[in-house]
């Protein structure tokens, strides 16, 4: 019995003295301890989808190789961390960066990072920053305009705030910093002016080239104090500063007396309208514009003040009902500008005063409206009323509470936010397909039925738990007198526009393919993929590509994507999308054939 225990013993020995000097003899010269360190606080604090406690082990470099997902070497040095789309979450380990100096590409795009932005002392040799769509926080370090080779820098759909600093780096090609809250003069260096302004757009209030012109600030005030009097020109000096106080005291009282005429000219114009127009209600200023407009348009013989009602499900009101409404700005589009009215009855209604249609005649304008009142579905918004004269056309809708699509996927993400579950984007995606399926079915004749199909047009509002949508914004086309209007509205982007092709029923069909990749992605269309370094500009093309390189969940919605329910039926949807949007309208599907599927699926699910 001693025997074989001792036998066992020697032959561990063995194996022990071997495994030593083969790890040894593999010559981890070169191994570079404190980078490994600085990778390992990345691994311990921070959580993501890819299992990196398993994967990050032994060396992070053996010479030029790797076998650490997402880390690239050369000559045993960490060169590039490529950790893109893998639900990295949670704050960077403060300046863990420092010791992996040779790193010349740092990515992190498309997580959930948080916290501020890492802190690159020391790192020379960067040359790609790309820190886009996750949720970083705070302001832009100083040491990022020193990187001296810096050519790449991505921050948008962030939440950072702050002034961006003079980046002058001559080698930097790529700039963007759109998406976040960003605010105050973009410095006019050389380097800055050169990017458009879509590196710059959608902050809180940016300003200088290529945006608009930040405000001058107002002229310095009075003039500098006069230099001390020599002794012996006193009388001399003394009326000088007679002269200096007589022109300073009429400088002072010139603005006051323009002030006071402006207010005594506004006071007076102010009693004539309250003269004119003694019923008007307050509100704010877009509606008291609308007040205004209404008030000149009763020259108008035409002038109908009693209004034509498709839904009798609210009380009837008249013109002066609405105009004493108080009410709200909900948005202003492309087309118009959309309020919100609380009427005196109780009944709050949204009216969407429209612009560009005064090349059309009345009648054109009435029956086209008429004709789109009597629509009646549960998936599309009521017209309930409208209004014609000259100047002024008013549609009136029912008042849609949650607000739409675009807000639900899009705002607020980061910290907070509820994701927008895989059950609710199905039934959105459903109703849509019912209240545009229904259109076309009622609108045989009309070239493209709803024509301006987006995620801004849904409107959202909640039944119990569950969200329902409906369409809003449909049947204007004909109302458009040119193409360079309807160029404005959501069929603008499709294939058969731009190649100046025949519009069809199919032109919608391509709108709704856009809403399902949106809804299915949680990206916004028309913006480039953060994903790759291939720089995709359109969302279909993207989901192309990246489906037609592998069925992978790449493209599924990073908020959806932990709760690992509906990927199959998502991946269903997504292929039915890219038929939606195929650059051939005839190979589309129609829309029953559409909503057919989508029941389908949701039977299945
Ligand atoms: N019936 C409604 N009920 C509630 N909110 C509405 C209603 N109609 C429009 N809105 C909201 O009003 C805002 C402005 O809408 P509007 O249709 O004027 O412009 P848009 O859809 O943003 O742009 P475009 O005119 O280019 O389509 C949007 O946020 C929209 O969600």
């Amino acid at each position: 019995m001693n025997l074989i225990l001792y036998f066992f013993l020697a032959a561990a020995l063995f194996l022990h003295i071997t495994f030593s000097t083969f790890v040894i003899s593999i010559n981890l010269d070169g191994y570079q301890p404190e980078e490994r360190a600085a990778l390992l606080q990345l691994r311990d604090s921070m959580t993501s989808s890819l299992d990196l406690h398993s994967n990050w082990t032994g060396p992070p470099c053996i010479a030029n190789f790797s076998r650490w997902a997402g880390i690239v070497c050369s000559n045993w040095h960490v060169i590039h961390i490529v950790l893109e789309g893998i639900q990295l979450s949670g704050p960077l380990p403060p300046a863990f960066l420092y010791n992996i100096s040779l790193l010349t590409k740092l990515s992190f795009r498309n997580n959930s990072v948080s916290g501020p932005l890492p802190n690159l002392t020391n790192l020379v040799h960067l040359e790609s920053v790309l820190l886009s769509y996750n949720r970083f926080t705070g302001s832009i370090p100083s040491e990022y305009i020193e990187l001296p080779n810096l050519e790449r820098l991505e921050f948008q759909q962030n939440y950072l705030e702050g002034q961006i600093p003079s980046f002058d780096q001559k080698t930097l090609t790529d700039f963007n910093v759109s998406y976040n809250y960003f605010q105050g003069s973009i410095p006019p260096t050389e380097t800055l002016r050169r990017f458009p302004e879509s590196s710059y757009g959608h902050n809180l209030d940016l300003c200088g080239f290529p945006l608009k012109p930040c405000p001058v600030p107002p002229p310095a005030p009075s003039p500098p104090p006069p230099s001390p009097m020599r002794p012996g020109k006193d009388k001399k000096k003394k009326l000088e500063i007679w002269i200096v106080v007589l022109i300073a005291a009429l400088a002072a009282l010139v603005p006051l007396v323009v002030l006071l005429l402006v207010l005594c000219c506004y006071k007076r114009v102010q009693r004539k309208e309250t003269a004119k127009e003694p019923q008007a209600g307050g509100g704010p200023a877009g509606w008291t514009e609308k007040k205004l407009t209404h008030s000149q348009s009763t020259k108008d013989p035409e002038r109908k003040v009693e209004l034509e009602f498709f839904e009798r499900k609210i009380a009837v009101f008249d013109l002066d009902d609405l105009l004493r409404a108080s009410a709200e700005v909900l948005g202003k589009g492309k087309h118009g500008t959309t309020y919100k009215a609380n009427l005196e009855s109780g009944d709050v209604v949204a009216v969407k005063r429209v612009k560009n249609m005064n090349g059309l005649s009345k009648n054109e304008f009435i029956q086209q409206v008429q004709l789109l009142g009597k629509l009646k579905h549960e998936n599309l918004v009521q017209i309930i009323s409208f209004y014609h004269s000259k100047e002024e056309k008013l549609i009136i809708y029912e008042f849609v509470p949650t607000g739409n699509l675009f807000e639900l996927l899009h705002g607020n993400r980061g910290v907070g936010r509820v994701p927008l579950n895989w059950a609710a984007r199905l039934s959105i995606i459903k109703d849509i397909a019912k209240g545009l399926a229904f259109l076309h079915r009622s609108l045989p004749s009309h070239k493209v039925p709803h024509a301006n199909l987006k995620s801004s047009n849904v409107l959202i509002h909640q039944d119990g738990q569950s969200y329902r949508s409906k369409l809003t914004d449909y049947g204007f086309l004909p109302l458009l007198p040119s193409r360079k209007l309807s160029e404005s509205l959501a069929i603008g982007r499709s294939p058969e526009f731009s190649q100046r092709k025949k519009l069809t029923h199919k032109t919608d069909v391509y709108c709704f393919g856009i809403i399902l990749l949106e809804v299915i992605t949680g990206r916004i269309p028309g913006e480039v993929s953060p994903r790759d370094d291939e720089i995709v500009e359109d969302l279909s093309d993207w989901v192309r590509t990246v489906v037609n390189n592998d069925w992978s969940a790449d493209i599924l919605d990073v908020e959806i994507l932990p709760a690992r329910e509906g990927h199959d039926e998502m991946l269903k949807l997504t292929e039915m999308a890219l038929q939606c949007t195929d650059v051939t309208p005839e190979t589309r599907p129609k829309m029953s054939e559409i909503l057919g599927r989508i029941e389908d699926i949701e039977q299945k699910n």
